[in-house]
């Protein structure tokens, strides 16, 4: 696990790096810097492009004086300097490289409030005005100057963080910061990346290596934690010999009415896919036919709208509830049976949840490490209206600890909060993942994974990565536009066979 950190944790991480390592502050400086040119000279290897480095006068300023020097030195000729010089403070690695630069025939202005914008015929600016010092927004000068560039629409390539963008905290929708075309940021994703407010101002980022000390960064409290490849290397556990069906689990899928069978179809199968060595779904009369000729592996108990089903709950090693499910009276009357009959930890999606949106009481007698998948929407629903994702996130931390369950909120970093108080972002899946469906699959994928004995936590992790590495393996290699859900729980055994080797 990668733990995400707020802009003082990073200060401290940079602090402690520079006492310990030891290395002097403007050296971790050149360090940065050199690791931002690195990606920077293979991304845009043209050296004829024209390029304007705006530097503000703190670190993150005098981080863009030595990357034009060190662009520079890689004969990038056509390259000149701007300093914000909007207040009279300056700090002394800012001071330090501006004198390197003076040394080297870079052109160079000064900007001052007073004075008028300049004119910009570069192709590509590298936005070294401010980064994660920002402590208020964006007004006067920086505004203007941020307002005005953003106004050219050039190729912006942000050091570290874009100027006038939060790296925590609530994201100021009124807010100006300076839009990028990709952030070369130090280290690591700053946890607002992650989130999708950023989309207006990042078009894509990367994490460059500035050798923090990652003892001390793995020893900061952090309840933001960025799962990563290697951890579910170390969940996911390949299948013995001698293991049989009855290894595996055997789970229950409550889904689906007449007009919403794909839902039901799609989770039931996806079951299958991840390995619930059997699945049952339980399903209205009029798609049974559905239910038998698209997944041959399912078996059915049906249900009718008139008298609750016979499920003898207790056999069944996991059961999910919700998909397509339909809101009336019979589908609250099920969701009312499995919450308060089953004693494991239930899996809720979909109408399942809009069911429990407005029910404290039931919400309230949700089994103990029972595993919500909401996505905005549905989360919205259940615990109240929210202006910004920052928000969700302190009240998903509240509730999941509040109620002890698991919360997936779905996502492009889809987040699992724990009653532990963790926040957990997910690395894999990407947007032609975008289709109706998608979820289904996924409560189908962990209901499996709690199917054959790993904890809810696990199934959580294990199943949300897994599907977005399912949908990346299939999509990112020919740069599909979409992915269908189908194709994704097809492919889970693949992608689960890889992610098990060791
Ligand atoms: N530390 C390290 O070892 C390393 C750091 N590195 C680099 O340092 C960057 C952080 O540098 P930083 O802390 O100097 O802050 P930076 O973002 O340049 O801002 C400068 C000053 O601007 C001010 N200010 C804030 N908001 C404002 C606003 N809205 N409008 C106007 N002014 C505003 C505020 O000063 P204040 O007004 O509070 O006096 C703030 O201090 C980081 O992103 C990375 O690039 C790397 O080199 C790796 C090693
Ligand atoms: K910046």
């Amino acid at each position: 696990m990668l733990p995400l950190l707020t802009a003082q944790q990073i200060r401290e991480a940079d602090a402690y790096t520079i006492a310990h390592e030891p290395i002097s502050s403007v050296n971790l400086m050149e360090r940065a810097s050199k690791a931002f040119v690195s990606w920077f000279v293979n991304h845009f290897p043209d050296k004829r492009d024209t390029i304007s480095v705006y530097c503000g006068t703190g670190n993150n300023g005098g981080d863009g004086l030595a990357i034009a020097r060190l662009l520079f030195e890689h004969d990038y000729r056509r390259i000149n300097v701007k300093i914000a010089r909007y207040t009279a403070r300056s700090t002394a690695d800012f001071d330090v490289n501006l004198q390197r630069l003076q040394a080297m025939q870079i052109p160079l202005i000064e900007l001052s409030e007073s004075e008028t914008l300049p004119q910009e015929n570069a192709d590509i600016l590298i936005d070294a005005l401010l980064g994660s010092g920002l402590n208020k927004p964006l007004d006067g000068s920086f505004r203007a100057l941020v307002d005005h560039l953003n106004s050219l629409s050039k190729c912006v390539v942000a050091v570290d963080v874009p100027t006038g963008f939060y790296t925590d905290g609530e994201v100021e929708l009124e807010g100006a910061a300076l839009k990028s075309n990709l952030v070369i940021t130090f280290q690591q994703a700053k946890i607002n990346f992650l989130l999708p407010e950023s989309g207006a101002y990042i078009n894509c980022w990367e994490a460059v290596n500035i050798g923090l000390d990652t003892e001390f960064i793995s020893s900061l409290q952090s309840p933001y934690q960025m799962v990563e490849d290697k951890d579910i290397h170390g969940i996911l556990k390949p299948r013995t010999r001698f293991s049989h069906k009855g290894t595996f689990g055997h789970s229950l899928i409550i889904a689906g009415q007449a007009k919403t069978m794909g839902a039901a179809l799609l989770s039931s199968s996806a079951c299958v896919y991840a390995g619930a060595g059997l699945t049952t779904a339980c399903v209205p009369e009029a798609g049974l036919t559905a239910l038998n000729s698209y997944q041959a592996e399912v078996m059915a108990i049906v249900r009718n709208e008139y008298q609750l089903p016979d499920l003898e709950l207790e056999k069944f090693k996991a059961i999910a509830i919700g998909p397509g499910l339909g809101t009336g009276d019979d589908a609250l009357a099920l969701l009312q049976h499995v919450i308060t009959d089953y004693q494991k930890p239930l899996v809720i999606d979909a109408d399942g949840l809009n069911l429990l949106a407005g029910n404290t009481i039931l919400v309230n007698q949700l089994p103990a490490k029972s595993i919500i998948t909401p996505h905005m929407k549905e989360f919205d629903r259940l615990f109240g209206h929210h202006t910004s994702w920052w928000q969700r996130l302190q009240t998903m931390w509240q509730k999941a600890s509040e109620l002890n369950i698991y919360i997936v909120l779905k996502n492009s970093y889809t987040i699992t909060g724990t009653p532990e108080g963790q926040l957990y972002f997910n690395s894999s899946s990407n947007a032609a993942m975008a289709v109706g469906g998608m979820g289904d699959v996924l409560t189908g994928v962990i209901t499996a994974l709690l199917a054959q004995g790993y904890s809810p936590l696990e199934a959580c992790l294990a199943g949300v990565y897994l599907h977005g590495r399912a949908g990346d393996e299939l999509a990112l290699p020919d740069k599909l536009n979409v992915v269908l859900p189908g194709q994704v729980a097809a492919r889970v055994p693949a992608t689960m066979a890889k992610l098990t080797q060791k």
